[in-house]
């Protein structure tokens, strides 16, 4: 077989990765009887999903290890903390990753080829919400 006469399709790129903190959060805006009311803590999974056009040499979306600055990010406000101590909003997984979508779009985007198309956030092994950007 000639690989060379394979074609190149046009297309868009994606990449992921996938970071990890504990915290702790009630969704106040639930009845008192919902168990989620009550204060509890989980092991959040964090996706974030980079797509580009283009590759920047030597093949990449954006280097893996430049997304290093979103795991400081969460290692050194969200980790080990109780979410509403330290955000602006009611932690549930859908507004946890639009906020970190655009703590990611304001502070990572501009130093990094690439643009943020979703986040993803996971709160146990069989839940999760994801923030699509638009515009993008
Ligand atoms: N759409 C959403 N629903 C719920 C959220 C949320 O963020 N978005 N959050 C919660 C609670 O935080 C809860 O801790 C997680 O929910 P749940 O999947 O119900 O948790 P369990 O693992 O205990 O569920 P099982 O019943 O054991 O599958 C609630 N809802
Ligand atoms: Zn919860």
């Amino acid at each position: 077989m000639n690989t060379s006469a394979v074609p190149v399709p046009s297309g868009t790129f994606t990449i992921g990765k996938t970071f990890t903190f504990e915290a702790g959060h009630r969704l106040p805006g639930l009845p008192p009887e919902h168990k989620c009311s009550r204060q509890h803590g989980h092991s959040y999974e964090v996706e974030v999903i980079v797509t580009a056009s283009a590759l920047e040499a030597p093949g990449f979306v954006t280097d893996f290890g430049a997304l290093a600055p979103f795991k400081r990010y969460l290692d050194t406000e969200l980790d080990h903390r109780n979410l509403h101590e330290v955000l602006p909003l009611e932690p549930t997984s859908e507004r946890l990753a639009q906020y970190l979508a655009g703590w990611f779009i304001e502070n990572l985007q501009p130093t990094i080829p690439g643009r943020l198309a979703a986040v993803r956030v996971r709160e146990t092994s069989r839940s999760w919400a994801r923030f699509d950007v638009e515009g993008q």
